[in-house]
């Protein structure tokens, strides 16, 4: 039916024609890839891609629908989805709704009968560029309005949580300050007994060491690392004081805070079977992954960090440690969520730090 038709249409001036999915809305933003071929849920309400509209390149989205239980955050805030097929009747005991429905009560647009594997390769030649979902079949105007429009800077303020709040363990007490992060980083530090607090994006360095956590967690989160100013200076603020753990944009904010540069990369890593190396083991993991930026690993020469892991495919720096001070980071993430589990190790190396450099646990 002709109502349905909804386009995809792309800054270089590329129009994917397709049919209506989610929201009744129009969205701009950069358009990115992601490889995975399951956790939709997850990838869809993971905040970091705020703004952003996510292509999956795996051809049929949503087969184990949507529930209550498996979302990375309670408002999801991605800017689209892009889908070959979308799923219309999932099939698993636990599923509430379809891609559809879940895209429509979040105010989401998306649209299907694309075909994602062109764009992905159109991404990965060209490298990430802006995008519009729209229902308007006048191309030239969209490709105004994408050229016009301008980025985001605030977006981590927009996902932090406005209030700390505590998810309560009797292990070690871990301030994790917030940038949009995974619900399943709380869960991991639950899971190991840890009592977390979670605190807004900009809580002060000498507010939170007021607390006397036993560690500290950075988050992931959306945007340009350079972005976010106050976290970089609250970082400094607390290295050398207290056992420090980041992810993903924490990872980076760690590097900033530490004289590192950051860059954008062409077109990122997202996906679920990213393989890493692990220079102190010598084994190679394979990672969850959403990043768009990534450390610069020259320009950590005269810093007091090291490289502790790289990425096979290009080379490029996945994880950090600080040369005395008990602060480590990894640019992939270990609560997988969705995808592989097998670094989750890194939690537990931040509960021994806890307990070993922290002080007491409440246990
Ligand atoms: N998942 C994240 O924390 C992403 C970090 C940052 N926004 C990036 O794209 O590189």
């Amino acid at each position: 039916m002709l109502n349905d038709i909804r386009y995809l249409v792309l800054e270089d001036g590329t129009v994917h024609e397709g049919y209506k999915l989610g929201a009744d809305a129009e969205s701009f933003g950069e358009i990115v890839f992601n490889t995975s071929m399951t956790g939709v849920q997850e990838i869809i309400t993971d905040n970091s891609y705020t703004n952003q509209i996510i292509t999956f390149s795996y051809p049929l989205v949503g087969s184990a629908g949507f529930n209550f239980e498996d979302s990375e955050s309670l408002l999801p805030t991605a800017g689209g989805v892009v889908v070959r097929e979308a799923s219309e009747h999932p099939s698993n005991f636990r599923c509430d709704e379809n891609l559809d429905q879940f895209l429509k009560r979040h105010g989401i647009p998306g649209i299907s009968g694309v075909d994602t594997r062109s764009i992905t390769k159109k991404i990965r030649t060209g490298g990430v560029m802006k995008a519009m979902i729209t229902d308007s079949s006048d191309h030239d105007s969209t490709v105004s309005k994408i050229k016009d429009s301008t980025d985001a800077t605030d977006q981590v303020a927009s996902v932090s949580t406005r209030t700390p709040y505590i998810s309560t363990g009797r292990g070690p007490r871990v301030a994790l300050l917030d940038f949009g992060k995974k619900e399943n980083i709380v869960r991991s530090l639950n899971h190991r007994g840890c009592d977390v607090t979670v605190l807004p994006h900009d809580t002060p360095a000498a507010q939170i060491l007021d607390m006397k956590p036993h560690g500290v967690m950075l988050s992931n989160g959306p945007g340009n690392p350079e972005d976010v100013q106050v976290a970089i200076e609250t970082v400094k603020g607390l290295i050398g004081k207290v056992p420090i753990f980041g992810i993903c944009l924490g990872h980076q904010l760690i590097a900033l805070a530490g004289g590192a540069r950051s860059y954008k990369m062409k077109f990122g890593h997202r996906g679920a079977n990213h393989p890493v190396k692990n220079l102190l083991t010598g084994k190679v993991e394979i990672t969850t992954q959403n990043h768009g930026y990534a450390i610069d690993g020259n320009s950590l020469e005269n810093t007091d960090f090291e490289v502790t892991h790289t990425a096979l495919n290009d080379g490029s720096v996945e994880g950090l440690r600080h040369k005395s001070a008990p602060v480590f980071s990894v640019q992939y993430h270990p609560e997988a969520a969705a995808g592989p589990h097998e670094t989750s190790y890194l939690y537990d190396q931040f509960i021994g730090l806890m307990t070993t450099e922290g002080g007491q646990t409440n246990a």
